[in-house]
């Protein structure tokens, strides 16, 4: 049901080197709900805060005081493992999420069953699950329905995200949290892969959090836009004035609400793209 909050945060810190001299403050105080169904993207300079915020997410990193609550459980204190069954993560590097010197089905396979514990894993691909994997695998319409038996490591960054993409959302995950996952991969690739998650997010009805860097990809993509920073939301839209928004404007809408004017050149070469 569209409006059921799947994830809330409330007041969420995180400190590094809390109690020294070279204290950070990355998250101060983030409240916020996410939505069923809502694929938002979060941009931000150098050091916002937004891979801290993902992190905590995911359970990478223990929370210093706040809550995280996901589709009504409270997950703040469980581990990153038991969080694996509910949320997927796909990050930048195309070697992670993947066993380089499984084949495509081994991986597929593997995914099929996140979250379970890995004593229940067995290993290698039940033949029966070889069509299921095709046909998702033809959804891409990289060819790589072909590939079953190739190792992934063979494979190319892109032809990699695309498969650890699809093995993120081959069990629905209640929230999918995409780390700049094409920032490593060429321009052409990276927004074919964009493309994808798109319509994965669309067609599978997920619920996805984005980080990106290119500004335009922030606007292009998903229904909701978040700007961290200095560890706040300093810019949240959604709906039709997201749509409608431009790079300029967003540049605009940042140095108002930044402490500081944008300087960051990786950021503004990303919104000459
Ligand atoms: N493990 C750590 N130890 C100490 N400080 C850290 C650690 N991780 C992050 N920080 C600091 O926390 C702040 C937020 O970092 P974070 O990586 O979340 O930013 P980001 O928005 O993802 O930046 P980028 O776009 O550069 O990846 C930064 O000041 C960073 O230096």
């Amino acid at each position: 049901m569209k409006n059921t909050p799947v994830l809330t945060i409330r007041d969420l810190h995180q400190y590094f080197e809390q109690g020294t001299i070279n204290e950070t403050h990355a998250l101060q105080g983030i409240n916020l709900t996410i939505t069923e169904g809502e694929f938002v993207t979060i941009i931000g300079g150098n050091g916002a805060g937004k891979s801290t915020l993902l992190n905590s997410i995911a359970g990478t990193l223990p929370i210093d005081t706040g809550q995280i609550v996901l589709d009504g459980k409270d997950i703040t204190y469980d581990s990153v493992t038991k969080r694996a069954r509910w949320i997927a993560r796909v990050f930048q590097d195309p070697k992670m999420g993947t066993a380089q010197r499984l084949s495509v089905a081994e991986n597929m396979a593997l995914a099929a069953k996140r979250g379970e514990h890995h004593s229940l894993f067995r290993f290698g691909t039940p033949r029966s699950a070889r069509p299921r994997f095709q046909v998702a695998l033809k959804r891409l319409n990289l060819g790589l329905e072909d590939r079953l038996d190739t190792e992934i490591g063979l494979l190319s960054g892109g032809q990699r995200q695309a498969i650890t993409l699809l093995m993120a959302t081959l069990q629905k995950p209640e929230m999918l949290l995409l780390d700049e996952h094409t920032a490593a991969l060429d321009p052409k690739t990276s927004a074919t892969v964009l493309h994808l998650t798109e319509q994965l997010v669309n067609e599978e009805d997920l619920t996805a959090l984005m980080i990106t860097h290119n500004m335009q990809d922030a606007i292009k993509y998903g229904n909701r836009l978040l700007m961290l920073d200095h560890g706040k939301i300093v810019v949240d839209i959604a709906g039709e004035e997201k749509k409608h928004l431009t790079v300029p404007q967003l540049l605009d809408l940042f140095n108002k609400a930044s402490q500081e004017e944008l300087t960051d050149d990786e950021l503004l070469l990303s919104a000459d793209k």
